[in-house]
């Protein structure tokens, strides 16, 4: 997908402007979104005025997008600052609205949330190579960064830019990696610390994902936050998540909240699909000899204890960490690691719940 992206971008250096450049080189192109076939995008202008005398220009550019191979449709809408007024504003938390029905997007077919007891188990590593491991498997994959206090999606994808609501109400989100990406912290200051109690965090949870345009999706991967607060809460009250998989080092705290998150997707009812072991072992790259740096066999056993499947067992990794800072994830890769979350994507597909 994100080489029909490429293309179209290529093709888009071609569509001269009359006073010189081109619609990348003058950077005016705006959230552009392939999904499957279907190309959209915005070509903002530099005034309301402008806009008008630039509609040939905007058939010329849609008709070199539809030309693009693997492009089955294209449609470009233009933009432009309101005169006198400012862009509309997305005003982002708030109290949810009242909600009809379930609180699912519509395009997309399954939600699988990932959470764990403690933080810093690794649950949004796990969610981010998860869901490059699923769109190299052939998905098409959302990710939303539920971790409203702490969201790092966007450094793991590396994605510094904003999203685009070009009328105050919808949300385009970001793409990387062959994935659609959404988290609190593309709408918010990186450094802006998020002080918000219950009711704010579900008018959060509802705006990530009932105003985002998700597309398509086989799959909405749900990073949540740790522990077991009012986004888990919402989520599987609301939302019907298909699935929820628990991330936990072997040591003994993070297995005894991960127990409590366990406990807590029982009473909402949403299914635990299993438990995934995260910095099992360190292996040190010198002498060659493990160290189980947080413990040993914890989660194996406790999965066996409950009855759950262990999805996966993953070694301390450096190029994970790596990747994870460098908004490259290692499941992008052919490394061991990288194998071991396309199994683990495999496993899901295979089982049906993908
Ligand atoms: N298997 C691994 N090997 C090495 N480093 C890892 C591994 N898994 C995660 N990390 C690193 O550990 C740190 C914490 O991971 P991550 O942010 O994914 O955890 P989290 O459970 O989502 O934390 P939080 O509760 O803060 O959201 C990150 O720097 C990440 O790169």
């Amino acid at each position: 997908m994100s080489e029909i992206k490429t293309a179209v971008e290529t093709v888009l250096k071609q569509v001269e402007l009359p006073d010189g450049g081109n619609l990348i080189s003058r950077d005016m192109i705006r959230a552009l979104r392939v999904d499957g076939g279907v190309v959209r995008f915005v070509i903002e202008a530099q005034s309301a005025e402008s806009a008008k005398r630039m509609e040939p220009l905007r058939q010329v550019a849609e008709r070199a997008a539809a030309s693009v191979a693997g492009v089955t449709s294209a449609s470009a809408v233009l933009s432009a600052p309101t005169a006198g007024k400012a862009p509309p504003q997305l005003k982002v938390g708030g109290h949810a609205k009242p909600q009809e029905g379930v609180m699912k997007p519509a395009g997309v077919k399954t939600i699988l949330a990932i959470g764990s007891g403690k933080g810093g188990v690794g649950k949004s590593t796990v969610s981010a190579n998860l869901a490059v491991a699923l769109a190299r498997a052939g998905k098409r994959v959302g990710l939303l960064d539920a971790d409203i206090h702490g969201p790092s999606q966007p450094r793991m994808f590396g994605l510094t830019a904003k999203p685009a609501s070009p009328d105050g109400k919808t949300i385009i989100p970001l793409e990387a990696h062959g994935v659609t990406v959404m988290s609190i912290g593309s709408m918010l200051a990186e450094d802006k610390a998020v002080v918000w109690r219950g009711p704010m965090l579900m008018g959060a949870l509802q705006q990530m994902l009932m105003q985002v345009e998700w597309g398509t999706k086989d799959v909405l991967i749900v990073d949540l936050p740790p522990g077991t607060g009012d986004v888990q809460l919402s989520l599987c009250q609301k939302s019907e998540v298909a699935g929820a998989i628990v991330v936990s080092t072997p040591q003994d705290v993070a297995l005894l909240d991960a127990r409590k998150a366990l406990d807590a997707f029982a009473t909402l009812n949403t299914p635990v699909l299993g438990l995934i072991e995260n910095m099992a072992v360190f292996t040190c790259p010198h002498c060659g000899k493990d160290s189980h740096i947080f413990g040993h066999g914890g989660v194996v056993t406790e999965a066996e204890k409950m009855g759950l499947p262990l999805l996966a067992q993953l070694p301390i990794d450096l190029d994970t960490r790596l990747g994870g800072d460098g908004g490259q994830p290692i499941a992008l890769g052919d490394s061991a690691m990288a194998q071991s979350y396309a199994q683990l994507a495999d496993r899901l597909i295979k089982s049906g719940i993908v």
